[in-house]
Order: structure tokens, then C-alpha cells, then sequence
């Protein structure tokens, strides 16, 4: 890749609290950098609705395929670095947790043909199917969290194809794999000489860390809560790829990957379906369920404010 770009630097992350996850981790491993977090396929996950009448991109309606026309058009490797440069050099604002929910609740994500509810009510649905499931509080908390990037919106974007929607590697040939691949016809990036090419500017088993993944709200939370958390890697995971649906559900673009990203993958699976799935969930409570995270909020970012 491109000499000088650090895109992550989780593998030198580490002085994580594992109490929380101690049945599930084996504290040395985990500092050495292998994952003992076992995914189990027992999700308990049922969703209201048929499973296979999500993500209908054919069918979806203009908003959407608008929505992603010019996403495609305009996620550029420039552009990239740049959204990455402004987000190191900008004044970050500083809020809790719960604040930044309530912030966000304002935006109505238009790349989403699944719901139309607001956010804090998306975010209180994943992260109650992930308490239901009995999943570690870890994992509770990720869903309570997982979509905060989406503030993003008020901090400087450039509209929302660069803030929601399914994200992809940019510097090397967008796969066919991505939702309506013909769009890309429009990026400068696929008449590139380089990054064209299939590998482009990474090697092949470079490691996603090294990939520059479109930017958006998975990115940005994912560097937001990296250091100002006590979230295991498999939740930085989750956060940083949740919306990679070409990598996670295509099975594309697998040969970036090295070792370490077979054991987050496996972790990005095991989220999906509460992210997914619980949009057609009955509408929570607000208010009934606050109290309870907001203690699990308090038990993951021991700072409280946070510079978002
Ligand atoms: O429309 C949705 C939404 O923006 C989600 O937050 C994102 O994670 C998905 O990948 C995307 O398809
Ligand atoms: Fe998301
Ligand atoms: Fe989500």
C-alpha cells in the first residue's frame, strides 16, 4: 500500500480489562494476539420477519439506489485519505456515550431499505437481541454502539454517501460482489492504471488492517472507540466491518486477508444477524431501558466523555 498511511494500529493495542469476558477469553492469548473468544453458531436469533426479505437492493426504491449511485461515484482513494487526514487534524467534540445516541437520533439513514426507524431505536434493538441471546456484555455494548459512527453526518461530511451504507476496499478493482457493481463505471478509481487492478496497491494476505476500507461510520466509530475503550478486538471488529457485506456475506476479497482477520470474520458473522435481523423487532423503550446501559456503558469506557 501506499508508504506512510497507517490504517490501523490495533495489533499493537493492548492493557485490555478482560473481567468482563473472562469465561470466554484466555487473558494470555488474547496479549499475545490470538483470539480465544469462541463464536458458538447457537444464535437463539429469530427474526419477525421472512430472513430473505432484507437487503432486496433490486427492488428498493429510489432513495436507496440514488443513495448508492453516488456513493459509488464518489468513494475515491483521494478521497479517502483526505476524510482520514481531517478527522486526525479536526476538534473533536466531547460527549458520553449516551449523548452521542441522542445526537444521532436525528438522522435518517437513506441508504437502509430496511427501516425507517430512528437510530437510537436501531441501536436499543440490536443490543437488546444480543442481551436476549445471552451474549457477554462486550457484545451487548457493540450493539448498543456498533452505528454511533453515523455522527459523522455532523462532523464535516460531505452528505451521507460518505457516512452510512454497505462499505468496500478502495485502491484495488471493486469486486462484483459489492450491491449494484455497475455504478462504480462512474469512480475515477476503475479507470485507474493501479488501482484497477485486482491487488492494486496491497499485496495478496496483506491484512485488512492494511486495507483502506471506504470511509464512513464504521471506520470513523471504529477509531473513535479504539483508544477510548476497553473493548476486546473482536468488538472493534464488529464496529470497524459490519457494513464490509461483500467481505462478510459475499466471501469476496478474501484474499487480503491474513490470519488474525479469519478469527474476526468469524466474530463480524456472529454480529450480523442482531444488526440485521432485529430491524424488524418490536420498538423499545427508551426510557425503561436506559438505566441498564447506561451501567454498561460505564463499565466499557471508564473515561465517560469521549472526543468524538
Ligand atoms: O444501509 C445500511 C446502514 O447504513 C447500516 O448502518 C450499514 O451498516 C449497512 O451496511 C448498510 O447497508
Ligand atoms: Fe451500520
Ligand atoms: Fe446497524
Amino acid at each position: 500500500m501506499a508508504p506512510g498511511i497507517l490504517v490501523d494500529d490495533t495489533t499493537s493495542r493492548n492493557g485490555l480489562e478482560l473481567e468482563e469476558t473472562s469465561d470466554q477469553i484466555d487473558a494470555v492469548n488474547v496479549l499475545k494476539g490470538q483470539s480465544q473468544i469462541k463464536f458458538d453458531d447457537d444464535s437463539q436469533f429469530d427474526s419477525a420477519k421472512d430472513k430473505t426479505q432484507f437487503r432486496q437492493y433490486e427492488e428498493a426504491c429510489d432513495r436507496v439506489q440514488n443513495f448508492y449511485r453516488e456513493q459509488h461515484a464518489k468513494q475515491t482513494v483521494a478521497y479517502n485519505l483526505k476524510a482520514r487526514n481531517d478527522f486526525k487534524t479536526r476538534r473533536r467534540e466531547e460527549m458520553t456515550v449516551w449523548q452521542a445516541i441522542e445526537k444521532l437520533n436525528t438522522l435518517i439513514d437513506e441508504s437502509d431499505p430496511d427501516t425507517s426507524l430512528s437510530q437510537i431505536q436501531h441501536l436499543l434493538q440490536s443490543a437488546e437481541a444480543i442481551r436476549k441471546d445471552g451474549k457477554p456484555r462486550w457484545m451487548q455494548v457493540t450493539g448498543l454502539i456498533h452505528d454511533l459512527g453515523k455522527l459523522l453526518y455532523f462532523y464535516g461530511s460531505e452528505g451521507q454517501w460518505d457516512v452510512v451504507g454497505d462499505t468496500f476496499p478502495v485502491g484495488c478493482a471493486f469486486d462484483k460482489r459489492i450491491i449494484y457493481p455497475d455504478t462504480f463505471a462512474a469512480n475515477p478509481d476503475s479507470h485507474d492504471p493501479i488501482y484497477s487492478t485486482k491487488f492494486g496497491i496491497y499485496s495478496p494476505g496483506c491484512g485488512l488492517d492494511n486495507v483502506m476500507l471506504s470511509w464512513g461510520h464504521d471506520e470513523y466509530l471504529y477509531h473513535v472507540v479504539k483508544d477510548q475503550s476497553t473493548l476486546p478486538p473482536e468488538a472493534l471488529a464488529m464496529i470497524r466491518y459490519h457494513s464490509f457485506y461483500p467481505w462478510h456475506k459475499e466471501n469476496a476479497y478474501r484474499e487480503l486477508m491474513d490470519e488474525h482477520d479469519e478469527d474476526m470474520l468469524r466474530a463480524v458473522r456472529a454480529f450480523n444477524p442482531y444488526d440485521l435481523y432485529s430491524k424488524s423487532d418490536k420498538v423499545p423503550d427508551v426510557e425503561e431501558l436506559k438505566p441498564y446501559y447506561l451501567e454498561l456503558i460505564d463499565e466499557f469506557f471508564p473515561q465517560k466523555v469521549l472526543k468524538w
